[in-house]
């Protein structure tokens, strides 16, 4: 049997599985037994399927997809919640089997796709939604099912991972690092979503999802991301014995999920510091298994493509032997969301201020006035007029340092909009 498979977006992603497909379509019949064929393939870009010769088979309307009754599969790489949305809703509805890359859509909404694939008895497969070509969904849905897992956590988005990196090594400037990861194809059609940590919570609001068995959706997520980070703090952080990363982080703790995304300060020392450029990572820890640690290239045309293919070659298997949908939701439990104001840690935090007698001695009031006990504080000069000051705290409490932020920000003589705030795990 030729298990058949329609293609909706053909850009990055999609360009890449056109590829793989072209490449490797005699190696799954010889190796797995599947035979795959692509049948269509629609896009809003006629060139980008011309230039992987399959004009031939392309379509401007999804719909011609899935209404395809000989099609099995479709693969959704638009991307975002709306046309995405309605290709997957629909294409489930008209009994295929879908396989996506839209960590948008599921971690918005998730619960939706899976109960209408449920309702189908079809599979939903998104491998490549969280962590580009890394495996990390598949294996917290089958080989680390035995655990309870307490925390997962790394950096999930390629982007701004790309960026940092940039600006920490080669003294590249923001606009100028984004520009690269844009023309290498990482980033999002919008790169708020990823330099606004949006991406990133996404992801994390996946992993947490199935690891803790509990749904967790994008809108749970406290989400910081990298627009106030300047090579000013990456250079303290450094001075520091520091390494500054994107970190996606979700704890199993006794009064519920705690997770978020932000900047933190990690020792040069520690496993992730070293995970550079496109590279991402992803720790997780189970109560049998201990520390486990995933690692490859989170995002371009190959790396997600291979997750991509990888899901529909598992799925073409099911197909041919006509299996049902093996995983569904696991999301048995309803745990609840930590406040992320409950927090406590220690935290970097830098302010732009005049260069004026009295400015310090406020600060340090303040700081004192919310019980925030400061660990150090170095004075760097800016211009003639004006001087950076970086507070690294001991460990505080979360509201407490919010309250300490918004108070200095009240203060005539500090000068930018929101600090550069960075937490710091040890
Ligand atoms: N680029 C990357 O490294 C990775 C991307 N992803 C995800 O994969 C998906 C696709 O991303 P990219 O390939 O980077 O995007 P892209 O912007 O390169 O390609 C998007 C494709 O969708 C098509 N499209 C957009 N609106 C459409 C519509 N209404 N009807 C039909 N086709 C439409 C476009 O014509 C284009 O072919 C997104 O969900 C993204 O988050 C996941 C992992 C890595
Ligand atoms: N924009 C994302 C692409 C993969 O998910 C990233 O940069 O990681
Ligand atoms: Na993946």
């Amino acid at each position: 049997m030729t298990v058949k498979i329609g293609l909706v977006g053909t850009g990055t992603v999609g360009g890449g599985c056109i590829d793989i497909l072209q490449k490797h379509k005699q190696d799954f019949q010889r190796h797995l037994g599947v035979d795959v064929e692509l049948v269509r393939v629609c896009s809003r870009n006629p060139e980008q399927a011309a230039a992987h010769n399959v004009a031939d088979i392309f379509t401007p309307d999804y719909r011609d997809i899935v209404n395809d009754p000989k099609i099995d599969i479709v693969v959704e790489l638009i991307g975002g919640t709306t046309v995405a949305r309605n290709v997957v809703l629909e294409a489930l509805a008209a009994g295929k089997n879908v396989v996506t890359a839209n960590k948008a859509l599921m971690a918005t909404h998730g619960q939706e796709v899976l109960d209408t694939a449920a309702a189908a008895g079809k599979e939903v497969a998104f491998e490549a939604s969280v962590g580009g070509g890394i495996p990390i969904i598949d294996p917290l849905k089958h080989s680390l099912i035995a655990n309870e897992i307490g925390t997962v956590m790394g950096i999930v988005n390629g982007t701004t991972n790309y960026m940092l990196t940039r600006m920490a090594d080669n003294g590249m400037g923001y606009e100028d690092a984004l520009k690269e990861a844009q023309a290498n194809g990482f980033a999002e059609a919008d790169p708020t979503a990823d330099v606004e940590g949006f991406d990133a919570a996404a992801k994390i609001a996946i992993l947490a999802s199935i690891a803790f068995n509990s749904r967790v959706t994008l809108a749970d997520v406290y989400t910081s991301g990298i627009s106030q980070i300047s090579p000013v703090d990456l250079e303290a952080a450094r001075g520091m014995g520091y390494v500054v990363k994107l970190l996606a982080i979700a704890h199993r703790t006794p009064k519920g999920i705690d997770v978020r995304v932000h900047p933190t300060m990690i020792p040069a020392t520690h496993q992730l510091a070293t995970v550079n450029g496109v590279y991402n990572a992803i720790y997780v820890v189970g109560d049998a298994v201990g520390e486990t640690m995933f690692f490859g290239a989170g995002a371009g045309s190959g790396p997600a493509a291979s997750a991509v293919m990888g899901d529909v070659l598992e799925v073409a298997r099911h197909v041919q032997q006509g299996v049902g949908p093996l995983v569904g939701c696991t999301c048995t439990d309803q745990l609840p969301i930590l406040p992320v104001d409950e927090l406590q840690m220690k935290y970097y935090i830098r302010f732009t201020v005049s260069d004026k007698l009295g400015v310090l001695a406020a600060m340090a009031g303040i700081f004192a006035q919310y019980n925030v006990s400061v660990h150090s504080v170095v004075q760097h000069s800016k211009k003639e007029s004006t001087v950076d000051v970086v507070y690294v705290t001991h460990v505080a409490k979360e509201s407490d340092i919010k309250a300490v932020i918004e108070e200095i920000a009240g203060l005539d003589d500090v000068l930018q909009g929101p600090p550069s705030l960075i937490r710091v795990e040890e």
